[in-house]
């Protein structure tokens, strides 16, 4: 059996009481670290708080040689978890395809997602965003341009745009250097930036930060330790414009 186990947001106690016993029971505990990270927990804190061992996945051992994962699961009863929801801007079908074409049972226990801690902390209503994008750190001659795009796209059809930032083994994007990128990217492109971000850090934590505004008075902010994330909301309904102007000092 494989479970797909949702960590939720920010410390190793934000996994469900059924995740939590799904791991009690296992046999073998996998960890993937690439696509989310529980900031407010190492993997030390959650092998305490298990009493298992816990082993640690890069992208490559998932999407690359998965092979191990599913022996485990073949062979016994293993987890694999995922910060935030473990099918949320993840690539985790795949592992569960590959795992029912070698005749593995699976299951998923979901946690709580990014995707919609950002309504309850903005106050921007979920049924009106659109696609979500991701900005990646540029490298040497790549600097892709898409995610405004999708920005663009969504603002023509007022939706809100929800941003992840890069996630590195050895940094973080900031809030800052998000929307920095985003106004390099329409300067290249000789298109307009957006005129206001909601800039979101540490959800799910005892303190997190919430800002809007424009460009600058959010590259100036300190949103503080990671993890950040960044919305651009299309128009705003009444209801969602006194909420940021209550709780994000727009
Ligand atoms: C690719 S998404 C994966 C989403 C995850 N599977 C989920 O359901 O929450 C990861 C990105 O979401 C944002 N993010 C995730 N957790 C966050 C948190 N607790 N606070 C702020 N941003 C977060 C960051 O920008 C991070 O790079």
């Amino acid at each position: 059996m494989l479970t797909f186990i949702g960590l939720g947001l920010y410390d190793e106690k934000d996994i469900s009481v059924k995740g939590l016993e799904a791991i009690k029971s296992a046999d073998s505990i996998f960890l993937e670290g690439y696509t989310s990270r529980l900031m407010g927990a190492d993997i030390k804190k959650m092998e305490e708080y298990y009493g298992k061992k816990v082993i640690f996945l890069g992208r490559d051992d998932v999407e690359k040689h998965p092979d191990n994962i599913l022996d485990c699961a073949e062979r016994g009863s293993a987890v694999f978890l995922t910060g935030g929801d473990p099918m949320v801007s993840t690539t985790h079908s795949d592992l569960r395809i590959r795992a029912k074409m070698r005749g593995i049972p699976t299951q998923i226990i979901h946690g709580a997602s990014i995707q919609s801690a950002v309504c309850g902390l903005s106050g921007l209503q979920n049924y009106r965003f659109g696609k979500s994008c991701s900005i990646p750190y540029p490298e040497k001659n790549w600097f892709p341009t898409t995610p405004l795009d999708t920005i663009l796209q969504n603002i023509e059809q007022d939706l809100h745009t929800l941003v992840f930032l890069d996630i590195k083994p050895d940094r973080f994007m900031t809030v800052g250097e998000g929307v920095l990128l985003i106004e390099q990217m329409a300067e290249k492109r000789n298109l307009s930036a957006p005129q206001i971000f909601v800039g979101m850090a540490r959800a799910g934590s005892a303190e997190p930060y919430v800002l809007a505004g424009d460009s600058e008075k959010l590259k100036k902010a300190d949103f503080g330790a990671p993890l950040h994330v960044l919305v651009i909301p299309s128009s705003l309904h009444m209801m969602e414009k006194e909420y940021l102007e209550t709780f994000a000092g727009l």
